[in-house]
């Protein structure tokens, strides 16, 4: 899938990130390889979100360089997965097809995709507005927009937050897929006991 020699699709040099005085990141180099896994594990308000939008290409860092590496001459595809989704007045059928409409992807290809994914991670409240959605639910919609268009780079932040213990595998399966499909994945979280049991992590 990549085509630079030692695998990198994204450097990151010396990047720092202030919000006015308060210097979240500071000084952070790191290479993201082809078929990573990265567990990006730290307390509340150390900075996780802030360096998923960084790599999401979402959020202006203050100094140091971003270098994203093109794949077979095409910038590499990411999907997201913030920490959460707003309640929106979209229903869910609504709403994905929205992304996948932005991510310019074959309307019918599509629809049988987010077809699939609704049944396979069991949301079917499909006349509802998100607004009136679970936090679990709106994190499974959340998880569907992130994967739907095949993403080289998948960015997920607190990806189990609000999930029962049957989703949580469902989540486990969905990493694994992707990682199997040739993903890099990067997750953000707190919890280093759900990373060390759930997140399936490939040598
Ligand atoms: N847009 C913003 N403006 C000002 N400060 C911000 C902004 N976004 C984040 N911060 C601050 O930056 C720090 C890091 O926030 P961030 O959300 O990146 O941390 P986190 O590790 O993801 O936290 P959590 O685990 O609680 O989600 C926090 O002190 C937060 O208040």
């Amino acid at each position: 899938m990549i085509t630079t020699a030692n695998g990198v699709i994204m450097e990151l040099r010396c990047i720092t990130k202030r919000y006015g005085r308060t210097e979240v990141l500071q000084d952070l180099s790191l290479d993201i390889r082809e078929g990573q896994m990265i567990a990006i594990v730290g307390a509340n308000g150390s900075g996780k979100s802030t360096l998923l939008r960084i790599l999401a290409g979402l959020t202006a860092f203050t100094g140091g360089t971003v270098r994203r590496l093109p794949i077979d001459n095409r910038q590499f595809r990411v999907g997201y997965a913030p920490d959460r989704l707003p309640a929106l007045r979209f229903t869910v059928r609504e709403y994905l097809n929205h992304m996948a409409a932005i991510a310019g992807l074959d309307r019918s290809a599509s629809g049988e995709s987010i077809d699939s994914w609704l049944e396979r991670l069991h949301l079917n409240a499909e006349n509802t507005q998100m607004r009136h959605f679970s936090k679990g639910m709106l994190q499974k919609v959340n998880l569907i927009q992130a994967v739907l268009r095949q993403p080289d780079l998948l960015l997920l932040d607190e990806p189990h937050g609000g999930l029962d213990p049957d989703s949580r595998d469902d989540l486990a399966a969905l990493i694994r897929e992707e990682r199997d499909r040739g993903a890099t994945v990067v997750v953000a979280t707190h919890d280093r006991e759900w990373m060390r049991q759930s997140a399936p992590v490939k040598a």
